[in-house]
């Protein structure tokens, strides 16, 4: 079992605080990994070790910081199969897909290194004789990135190479529950040659030390990836010092199905996301909305398909299409949502209960849902997890109206085969990302951003990057 130490000014240092959380392994509940607590005080020693590296570090010309960051996707290439059975058993995501994590991370470094000779600021004209109006991209100074647990390793890597590229010093929380994987590269990277104190790696409770690192006076950037209420708290720490925050939260994707769709593309496209990591996405179909003049042969279909999904242990299932879901809270949320939905009236009509031949684990069967309405808490609020509530429309403005009676912005999905109905419908949609005939998922040069409730800011591509400047203006006159 491996115990993890702080990684703060290029060191492994032992917290402050002496309790340690428990990493389990959630297919089987073995205790496989422990990480400090942490502390206030692990959090200070960590901005501290950003800031004094700071100024060194954007000192740089970028291309030399590009350089670090082809050093850890070379990194992760070469270590990526023990990369991804450490993925795999942290958070019983199937190896395939966390084979697939691990090499998009590479990638995602090697990408963001791309930018060096790329980060552009403007030269505006004056209203006067003899001035020039310089607009320079510079870096905010320490940016604090706090993981989830459902993509951990690529999500670190959204924050760490965007931040460095540009400048900025990175202190990075991992999650309480998928720390591991973070936590090895951590070690691997080490000896890179990277100043100390430029990339900080801390461990621990959200409340305690990812609110410390929130409300430091330091921090010139939080980026979270999580709930709305760990957005909400996180904001509520920025206030105090006025520190911007870049949130990606929750989501409750729309999947819109047309009369003229190709219906067994959607169907393979809508499973597909609810089968990836057992739906526990933010991008993931949570809902569908089918036409009526189709509904019950996408049911039909939907339902066939459904019920070939294979379930099994993550690293160690043959062709495992999905595992267990990440905790036991999450498997107990998931279970109440869909209990509490049967009694509002749903009709469960796949699945509904935990998976059978698992002594262990959270594993919970796909489940399908019908005779739900707009109203339900299984319609507006986000599950995260194999669950899919499916409803009826009549019309196209109907479809668009229910989609956007959401609290949530961020993701939502068409299925037709009509260009007017499309584009109606990606124009109507009220959400930061509208896939058209095309599984759930986001590229690493596009814009992966919330509206609503859904978050502020974003990640990936030019804007993504561009989160981790600040614009300085310089009107130079001259005689
Ligand atoms: N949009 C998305 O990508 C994601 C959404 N979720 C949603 O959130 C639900 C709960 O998942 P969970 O992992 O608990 O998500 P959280 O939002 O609680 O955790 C995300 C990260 O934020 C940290 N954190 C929690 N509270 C604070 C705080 N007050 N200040 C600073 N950092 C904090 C967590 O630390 P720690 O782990 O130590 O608590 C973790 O590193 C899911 O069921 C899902 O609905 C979850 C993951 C990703
Ligand atoms: O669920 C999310 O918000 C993210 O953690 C997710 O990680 C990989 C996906 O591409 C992201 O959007």
């Amino acid at each position: 079992m491996k115990t993890y130490k702080q990684y703060i000014n290029g060191q492994f240092i032992n917290s402050t605080s002496t309790t340690r959380i428990n990493v389990l392994n959630p297919c089987n509940e073995e205790v496989i990994s422990s990480i400090p607590t942490g502390s206030a005080e692990d959090a200070n020693l960590a901005l501290e070790a950003a800031k004094d590296a700071q100024p060194k570090w954007e000192a740089l010309p970028a291309v030399q910081r590009g350089a670090f960051l082809h050093k850890m996707a070379d990194i992760i290439r070469k270590n990526r199969v023990y990369l991804a059975e450490t993925l795999s058993k942290e958070q019983a995501k199937v190896i395939g897909l966390a084979q697939v994590e691990i090499d998009v991370t590479a990638d995602y470094f090697d990408y963001n290194a791309g930018w060096a000779r790329r980060i552009e600021g403007e030269i505006i004209q004056s209203d006067r004789e003899k001035e020039h109006i310089y607009l320079h991209k510079v870096p905010i100074g320490v940016a604090v990135g706090i993981c989830p647990w459902n993509f951990p390793f690529f999500v670190m890597a959204r924050k760490v190479a965007a931040s460095l590229i540009t400048g900025n010093t990175c202190v990075i929380k991992p999650s309480s529950e998928a720390p591991n994987t973070i936590m090895e590269f951590a070690e691997l990277i080490q000896n890179i040659g990277m100043a100390p104190g430029v990339l900080n790696f801390v461990c621990g409770s959200g409340r305690l030390i990812g609110n410390a690192l929130s409300k430091s006076p330091i921090t010139g950037i939080i980026s979270l990836t999580g709930s709305v209420g760990a957005g909400q708290q996180i904001i509520t720490a920025a206030a105090k010092n006025i520190t911007k925050v870049s949130l990606e939260l929750g989501g409750k994707a729309p999947a819109i199905v047309c009369s003229d769709a190709n219906l067994d593309l959607a169907v393979n496209a809508i499973v597909s996301s609810k089968v990836i990591f057992s739906g526990q996405v933010c991008n993931c179909a949570e809902r569908v909305y089918v036409q009526d003049d189709i509904y019950d042969q996408f049911v039909e279909k939907i339902t066939k398909k459904i019920s070939e999904v294979k379930i099994d242990d993550a690293l160690t299932g043959v062709d495992a299409d999905m595992s267990s879901l990440v905790s036991q809270s999450q498997i107990d949320k998931i279970s109440e949502m869909v209990e509490f939905a049967k009694k509002e009236g749903a009709e469960v009509l796949i699945g509904g209960k935990r998976a059978e031949n698992f002594n262990k684990g959270y594993f919970y069967e796909p489940t399908l849902l019908t005779n739900v309405s707009q109203q339900m808490e299984i319609i507006q609020e986000e599950v995260f997890g194999p669950v899919l509530p499916i409803m009826k429309f009549n019309s196209i403005d109907e479809a668009i109206a229910l989609s956007n009676d959401s609290q949530f912005g961020l993701t939502s999905s068409v299925f037709s085969e009509n260009f007017n109905n499309i584009m109606k419908i990606t124009n109507e949609l009220q959400f930061g990302e509208t896939y058209v005939n095309r599984e759930h998922f986001e590229a690493m040069q596009g814009f992966h951003a919330g509206w609503k409730k859904s978050g502020i800011g974003g990640a990936d591509g030019k804007h993504g990057m561009q989160e981790f400047l600040q614009t300085k203006v310089v009107y130079a006159k001259y005689f």
